[in-house]
Order: structure tokens, then sequence, then C-alpha cells
């Protein structure tokens, strides 16, 4: 990469009068690896967390200026399900930040910046988890996103369960993940995945699992898998993690006939180490739980590549539950119910029937429109400060071409007129 490294991390002076390189002080000069096209042109009525909208879609070209060759940066990410985004807040408009903040989600009672998602923070770096749809020459396409148009993304990490996800194990059984690589116990894992801690909504392709077809088959090599193949192995692998499919997973897998194992024996083995894993990480895990904690048993949802065993049910308890204040999933917002009047039907069949100009950008159809709509408003996208001292006032937002115009009453938010964003309001 060039860029930073030819100019070198810039030293800087410590209150003691040391100057020490920037990094090891922490100092890193950023530069952007690419801006967003997002299908939210502003803030109002994008997403709070990814996955709120499981359409809301977006790419991320590589730029030229950070790699003479940005498809060679991306090499390999496409057999990962869902990515990491950091970014910056580029539109924080000031960079001042309060210790106690108030999230819309807490409708207005406070709590420490740190133990939220909030936008404003001391270093306006925003992190989000997407489904990463394909990767296509030096661009990655997203969707599940709640960034903006224009957001300065800082770098791209591949989700795995593994590692990021506390709850999530899994043991390679079979690493043909890694070219010409042979089992590597213990030290490979190699799985992609899914989650989504941030509002307990499933993500995109989570709630239409697939039955197991074929345990026989020889699994392809993620090379030869296609990006709906992957997706339908994370389906796949939410049926074979229920309990009542452990059984017939290990034999699919071979562990019972093929490698002479019983799921037992498999399990026990995997149990062992998990609990040694978990055991060194007890200081985080094992926190006071206040009453107002929820501790919640995450779903077994969690994208299996084929070969590797996820353990589900063995599991030392403290690995399988992550720890959320309540007001996380059970907000004292409700959710809304969305309704359009008529009007607003029209105005969509209108808008999707419009051949003079493009209609959609992200979208692939005005159905997908109207759901993306609804799933903006059900999460309530107001501010603490509209929802409490503008409940009358008339709320606007833009997704992909689509300007909406809604109101909010009690329960529920209505579209009122959805017209193209570029005629005038
Ligand atoms: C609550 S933040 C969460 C972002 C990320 N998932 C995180 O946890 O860091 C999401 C909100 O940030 C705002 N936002 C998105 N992109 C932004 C940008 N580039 N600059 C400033 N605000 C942005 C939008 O209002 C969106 O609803």
């Amino acid at each position: 990469m060039r860029g930073l490294q030819a100019t070198g991390p810039r030293p800087t002076a410590t209150s003691c009068g040391c100057v020490k390189p920037a990094l090891e002080t922490g100092n890193l000069l950023t530069e952007p690896i690419g801006y967003l096209e997002s299908c939210f042109s502003a803030k109002n009525g994008t997403p709070r967390q990814p996955s709120i909208c499981s359409l809301s879609r977006a790419r991320l070209r590589i730029r030229k200026s950070i790699f003479n060759n940005p498809e060679h940066s991306l090499m390999g990410l496409d057999q990962f399900s869902h990515v990491w985004i950091l970014f910056v807040f580029h539109k924080n408009g000031h960079l001042s930040c309060k210790a106690k903040v108030q999230p819309p989600r807490l409708n207005g009672a406070k709590t420490g910046v740190f133990a939220t998602r909030s936008p404003h923070r001391p270093n306006a770096i925003g992190l989000t988890l997407a489904k990463l749809e394909k990767v296509e020459g030096g661009a990655v396409y997203l969707s599940g996103i709640d960034m903006i148009e224009g957001t300065p993304v800082l770098d791209i990490k591949p989700y795995i369960a593994d590692y990021d996800s506390p709850q999530r194990l899994m043991e390679p059984l079979r690493d043909f993940n890694l070219p010409g690589a042979q089992h590597k116990p213990e030290t490979e894992f190699w799985c992609g995945g899914m989650t989504d801690d941030c509002d307990q909504q499933q993500l995109p392709g989570c709630d239409e699992p697939q039955p197991d077809s074929s345990t026989e088959e020889k699994p392809k090599g993620p090379e030869d898998r296609t990006p709906e193949e992957k997706h339908r192995e994370h389906d796949t692998a939410e049926i074979l993690n229920s309990p009542r499919n452990q059984g017939e997973r290990a034999a699919g897998l071979g562990l019972e006939s093929g490698r002479g194992q019983s799921w037992s024996a498999v399990e026990e083995a995997i149990g062992s180490r998990h609990l040694e894993e978990s055991s060194s990480e007890e200081g985080t895990e094992k926190r006071p739980r206040a009453g107002q904690e929820a501790e919640i048993l995450q779903g077994v949802s969690g994208e299996t590549q084929p070969g590797a065993l996820r353990h589900p049910a063995g599991a030392a308890p403290e690995a399988r539950h992550s720890v959320v204040p309540s007001w996380v999933r059970e907000a004292p917002v409700p959710t809304l119910g969305v309704r359009f009047t008529p009007h607003a039907e029209m105005d969509l069949a209108h808008l999707s029937s419009d051949v003079s100009q493009s209609v959609f950008r992200y979208f692939r159809s005005a159905e997908e429109a109207k759901r993306a709509i609804e799933a903006v408003l059900a999460a309530d996208p107001r501010s603490v400060y509209r929802r409490k001292l503008c409940r009358d006032r008339l709320f606007y937002f833009t997704v992909d071409t689509a300007h909406v115009t809604c109101w909010f009453g009690d329960g529920f938010a209505e579209v009122l007129r959805i017209r193209h964003a570029s005629e005038p309001v």
C-alpha cells in the first residue's frame, strides 16, 4: 500500500516530552479506502443499525489511490457472507461529544456514550456488520447497511463467528477452504457467519432455512461456490444446529461412520476445548447480572462452511450467552405498525411505472421499496426530540430514489406521499 507507508507515521510529542511514532501514541493518519454509495442520501430515516432494513443496499468501490489493483485487495472476500465495515461519521457536523448520551431506544434516558452505538463519540468511527451480496472487480456490494451516501470507509474485515460472536464455536473437520491445506486442529478456524446483536432483527437470509439436501455429497470448496450457495449453506446451518438435527448432522459429516466417532465423543472433545477457551475469557464473559440486564441465549443461527462443525449443545453456558442491557432488546420505544394511504400506494405504483426516468438504483421493484420503507418506519427513525416535541410534524426521508412523506400517530407510522427524489417537494 502506498501513501501512508511512503510518508511513514509522523512522530508525536507526548506529555513527558518524548517523541514517539504516531501509531504508538494512537494517532493514525487515515485515508478512506472508498466512499460508500448508499441508498440513504441523508441521516434522516437511515436505520440506526444494520439489518433493521435488510433491503438497504450500498456499493463500495476501493479507490485506486489506495491500491493500484483494487480487485487484488478483495480476493477471497467473497467466501464470507458478512463483513464488518469501519467508517467515519462524516456528517456529524461537529466534533464535540458528550460522556452521556440519550439513545433513541432509551427514549430520553441517559447512558454512557461507550455503552451505546451513538455516532457522537470521541472518535467519530462507526462499525457496521453488513451482508456481503457480492464482490465484483474492485467493488463490494452490501445490504443491511445503516450508513449514508458518501460515508468514508476506513476498512473492511470479514465477519468470523468464531472470533466475533462469543457464543459460537466451530471445530474444523476438513480444511478444504484453505488451498492445499490439511486439517489443522486447534489453530485454524474458518467459517463465515452471521449474527445481529444490535436490534434483535434477523439478518436477511436467516428466515427461510433450507433443508439439508445432501450430506453424502462432497462439499464444494469456497472457490466453487456462488454467493447464493454460500448463503444457502448458512440457512442450512441453522437447521443443522438445532439439537434435533445434531445427530443427523454428525452422521452427515461422517462422524459416526466415516470417522468412527460418535456425536458425543466429538461433543466432548469440542466441549473440553470450549471450556478451556471460555475459562480464559472469564473476566469478560462473567459479569454481574443486575436486575435490568437481559441474559440472552442467542439463536443458533450462524453460517457454517461445509465440513466445519459448530458446537451447539455442550458448550459452557458462559460461552453460549452474551449479555446486553434489557433496553437493547426491550426498548421502551415500541415497534410501530406501518401503513400506506391509498395515495401513497398510488404514488409508488406511479413511480415504479415511470419509464421516462430510471426508477430505482438499489431496489429491484416497487415491492422491495415498500418493504424497505416499512422496515425503516417500523423501527421509529425519529429522534427523541422529534418524538416528544414535534409529534404532529411531517417526517421526510429519502431511500433510493423515493422521497417519503409520513406522519406518526400512537403506535403507527403512516406514509402519505412517495415522490421521485428529483421532484420538487
Ligand atoms: C446509530 S449509528 C450506528 C452505526 C454503526 N452501526 C455503529 O454501531 O457504529 C447509525 C446512524 O448514524 C447516522 N449515520 C450514518 N452514516 C453517517 C455518516 N456518514 N455521518 C454521520 N452520521 C451517519 C444515521 O443517522 C444512522 O441512523
